[in-house]
């Protein structure tokens, strides 16, 4: 059960006891999301990262979600890519197709990885390319307030170091403003060549979620969520605001523990008030 779903200016917080509960909940907010974006638009666009995030979406894969998901409607996409052969052990696409894709009855040329046979930056400007192909035929929402693709769900995590996909804390390309798509050469995480959606793109979604767990993020939690800390104006997690759009953070307890709102729900039930 969710300690707090409680809204702050960083989006909604839903804090759970457990690891489980987490990838519990989470199946069920995308496999509802998915539903309504097949109704209201034909196609499920969502965006993927890598890491943890993948294990626990691992509850897609079984029932009742195998059976009530629309899965010939989803459109696979990724925020951020490691620049490595598709077979590479620190592929997100390998990640992703190991543990899921693999698993439902997806449409092969539905899942847009991304290119592995070029450099890093032709990769971005070819993933850009098919991206905006994509939003041409509303495959891909587009913004009202830009022309950046409308995302129906991106899925982020985010580092003990404040980073989500693959933009890390004061990189320049966090300045980036007119691609959608980007790529860095010096990441302070290996593999060192990524490509990454930009600010832009990753604000201009429907829905964005953000999925955290562990005690060793705590911390920087707390800077992203509470505010608090000294230089915030570059930190990646504190950056993602889709204007128009809805953001969630999915917690386990132990991710939360060191916010405000965790520490008011944890005094409201020990006192009762
Ligand atoms: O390097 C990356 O790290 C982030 C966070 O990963 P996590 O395992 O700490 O959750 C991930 O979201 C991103 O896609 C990946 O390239």
């Amino acid at each position: 059960m969710s300690r707090s779903g409680c809204h702050t200016e960083r989006g909604e917080l839903r804090i759970y006891e457990s690891w489980d509960e987490v990838a519990t909940e989470l199946a069920d907010y995308i496999a509802e999301l998915s539903e309504v974006s097949v109704k209201e638009r034909g196609f499920f666009a969502i965006a993927l990262s890598g890491g943890s995030l993948i294990s626990l979406m691992g509850k897609l894969c079984g029932a009742p979600y195998n059976k009530t998901v629309d899965w010939t409607k989803w459109y696979i996409f990724w925020a951020d890519e490691r620049v490595v052969p598709k077979n590479h052990a620190d592929s997100n696409y390998k990640l992703a197709k190991d543990c899921l894709l693999s698993k439902v009855p997806l449409i092969p040329s539905h899942v847009y990885s991304i290119n592995d046979s070029l450099s890093a930056e032709e990769a971005a400007s070819e993933y850009e390319f098919v991206l905006r192909q994509l939003v041409k035929t509303r495959t891909v929402g587009v913004s009202e307030i830009n022309d950046c693709p409308k995302f129906d769900l991106i899925l982020l995590g985010m580092g003990p170091d404040g980073h989500v996909a693959s933009l890390f804390p004061n990189h320049m390309v966090l300045e980036e403003e007119d691609e959608w798509v980007t790529f860095i050469t010096d990441s302070p995480e290996p593999p060192p060549e990524r490509l990454t959606f930009t600010l832009p793109v990753i604000n201009s979604a429907s829905n964005v979620a953000v999925v955290v767990t562990g005690i060793s993020k705590a911390e920087m939690l707390h800077l992203v969520i509470d505010d608090v800390g000294p230089d915030g104006s570059m930190l990646p997690a504190r950056m993602v605001n889709p204007g128009n759009g809805n953001l969630v953070w999915f917690l386990d307890k132990l991710a939360a523990s060191k916010l405000q709102a965790f520490k008011c729900t944890e005094q409201e039930a020990k006192t009762g008030k």
